[in-house]
């Protein structure tokens, strides 16, 4: 028998009797409470400067002021957040990455750093230092030419983005960190800032991707929030980071906890620019479970692509995957908002990454070698020195969906991990027929 139906057939005779909410750590990642003491206990000046902030000109975009010229023809802000006691209460922001979309971040943020009074102008990022093959260190490059010549050639990120190599000295006076490195690199990261952060902070994760502890799936935000004891919003969308560098128009969804909705007013104020558009919504999980499992679906649309499959089996895929995302995620987690799917980070950046996105290309060219060149040697070719998420997504998802018997459930998910580690061939993302889920998922529950 063909390997593949071979495989299928076991997995039949494996179904067992379907048990959604038995695991224990479905509460575990409720903060609520927590994100209710951190507004509580927060120092006032985060939230005064956020409050002189929302009264911008009723002319301009919302968080944009005016600028006022100096006397040399120069723009200078105001400075009207010093306190009675001539403290500036401005917010700081330093940015935790420096790869493709750190970078970009760090532009759109240097950009309203510069613009709005309630921000220092100076927007520190923390770069993990690399020697060029000139012989240079990236973040002596980055400094003399405001320019990561290596994860985003060609683009200016403003004179006022400061690179450190230091992650102690970069986070050590801001208020505002936003995290935007690979999902790997998290866990090592928030060890490393323990106890060396203000604590007044607040934090925002631009990352896409989970990881698996022995309890279960922890998402990257309740990873920060876990570590260092700070509430974490999310901003996902349809984000391809070298578009949005060149001021293409986009959009992105920040996720935020009960009563944090000022907070997360921040952050969209400190993202937001006329080709950059941001919609808050209370929902964190639901818009972190959006952004990292569909790279797991842009690998699936990769290997259609590399095989030629057609745009139909393309936009088969996408449906079945956006239908197995909202499953998983609803699962998972039970607050997750069906509209949550329908904002940029759900359907608009599950398009964009099977259109244009790194996971997709990378796959193509693994379903093109016929599985025979594996996802790491392809990633170092083809990205040099970006990272892939999909790849160990799909093996984290994989490890939950088998832990609670749900392998069954989900056969693009778990078809797309037995194809990135050569169990199956790249032709058996579509071999549905046997594999179809015999459930439906209302409102979280499995029938
Ligand atoms: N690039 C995009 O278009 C895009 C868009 C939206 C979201 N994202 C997400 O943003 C996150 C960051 O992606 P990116 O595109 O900025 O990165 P990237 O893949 O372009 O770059 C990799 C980064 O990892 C760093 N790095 C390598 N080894 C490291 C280590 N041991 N410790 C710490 N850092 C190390 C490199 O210096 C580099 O900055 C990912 O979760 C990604 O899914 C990316
Ligand atoms: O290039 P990818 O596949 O990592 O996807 C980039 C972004 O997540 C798209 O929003």
């Amino acid at each position: 028998m063909h390997r593949c139906a071979l495989f299928l057939t076991k997995r039949v005779w494996q179904l067992r009797p379907f048990e959604p909410f038995q695991s224990p750590n479905f509460s575990l990642y409720s903060i609520s409470s927590f994100s209710l003491a951190i507004l509580s206990t927060s120092p006032s000046p985060f939230l005064s400067s956020f409050l002189h902030s929302l009264s911008p000109s009723s002319s301009m975009a919302p968080g944009i002021e005016p600028l006022q010229r100096s006397t040399n023809g120069g723009s200078v802000k105001p400075d009207s957040h010093l306190s009675d006691d001539g403290v500036s209460h401005k917010s700081k922001v330093t940015v935790i990455g420096s790869g493709n979309w750190g970078s970009v971040a760090a532009k759109l943020i240097a950009s309203n750093a510069a613009r709005l009074t309630s921000f220092h102008d100076e927007v520190r990022m923390w770069v993990y230092e690399e020697t060029l093959p000139t012989g240079e260190k990236l973040t002596d490059v980055i400094n003399l030419n405001n320019e990561n010549v290596k994860y985003l050639p060609g683009i200016k990120l403003g004179k006022n983005v400061i690179a450190d190599p230091d992650l102690e000295n970069a986070v050590k006076h801001a208020n505002m960190l936003v995290f935007v490195t690979p999902h790997q690199f998290v866990e090592g990261i928030c060890k490393r800032l323990v106890g060396k952060i203000r604590g007044d902070v607040e934090a925002i994760s631009l990352i896409k991707g989970m990881e698996v502890k022995k309890e279960g799936p922890c998402m990257i935000s309740s990873l920060i929030s876990q570590e260092l004891g700070i509430n974490c919003c999310v901003l996902m969308g349809a984000n391809i980071a070298n578009e949005i560098a060149v001021e293409k128009f986009s959009e992105a969804t920040v996720g935020y906890r009960e009563n944090m909705r000022e907070v997360a007013e921040k952050w969209v104020q400190l993202f937001s620019t006329p080709y950059f558009v941001l919609t808050p919504v209370q929902d964190v999980e639901g818009v972190e479970m959006c952004g990292t499992l569909k790279n797991v679906v842009a690998l699936a649309a990769g290997f259609v692509d590399g095989l030629e499959m057609g745009n139909n089996t393309k936009a088969a895929i996408m449906r079945i995957g956006l239908r197995e995302m909202r499953m998983i995620s609803k699962l998972l987690f039970s607050s997750v908002k069906d509209s949550t799917f329908f904002e940029s980070c759900g359907v608009a950046d599950l398009i964009t990454t099977c259109l244009g996105g790194r996971n997709r290309k990378v796959a193509a060219a693994f379903a093109m070698n016929g599985g025979k060149r594996s996802f790491d040697e392809l990633e170092a070719e083809m990205l040099q020195g970006q990272k892939l998420q999909g790849v160990s997504t799909a093996k984290e998802m994989y490890e939950v969906l088998n832990h609670r018997g749900w392998l069954e459930l989900f056969p693009l998910f778990a078809s797309v991990h037995e194809i990135c580690i050569g169990h199956l061939s790249p032709s058996a993302i579509v071999e549905y027929s046997e594999r179809k889920p015999n459930f439906s998922v209302i409102d979280g529950h499995a029938q």
